[in-house]
């Protein structure tokens, strides 16, 4: 069993959740963390339990960057809007940053999420 963050900008949130619904006997062998909407979405579009941590903006990305820090986490599902100024982007780079220091799998779309799911 990994443990596996689900985050999605506002823009990539329904894409998330298709991507989620497509593979949900895979993430149902694992244990699911999400930002506040992106969990909270996930969770009723596929009825899997995700555990949801303070919306991304605020507090979110940092709880998360903290788990993997703290090697709890084992996978960052990652759907990063490119087209959309954020204002929390400081958190999104500390997060992509800890992600990619602690050589996690890090998946910022939903074809990396696939080739990711495939390794779990
Ligand atoms: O903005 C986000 C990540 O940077 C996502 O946060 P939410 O899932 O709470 O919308």
């Amino acid at each position: 069993m990994a443990r596996i963050g689900l985050v999605a900008h506002d823009d990539k949130k329904d894409e998330l959740v298709a991507w989620a619904k497509l593979n949900r006997d895979k993430l149902a062998l694992h244990e699911l963390w999400g930002t506040g909407t992106s969990g909270g979405r996930v969770t009723d579009g596929t009825g899997l339990p995700v555990t949801r941590l303070l919306s991304g903006p605020l507090g979110g990305d940092a709880q998360l960057g903290a788990m993997i820090a703290e090697g709890r986490l084992d996978a960052l599902i990652f759907f990063q809007d490119p087209l959309t100024a954020m204002p929390h982007d400081v958190d999104i780079k500390s997060l992509t940053r800890l992600a990619t220091l602690y050589n996690i799998l890090l998946a910022p779309n939903h074809r990396t999420a696939d080739a990711v799911l495939s390794v779990l």
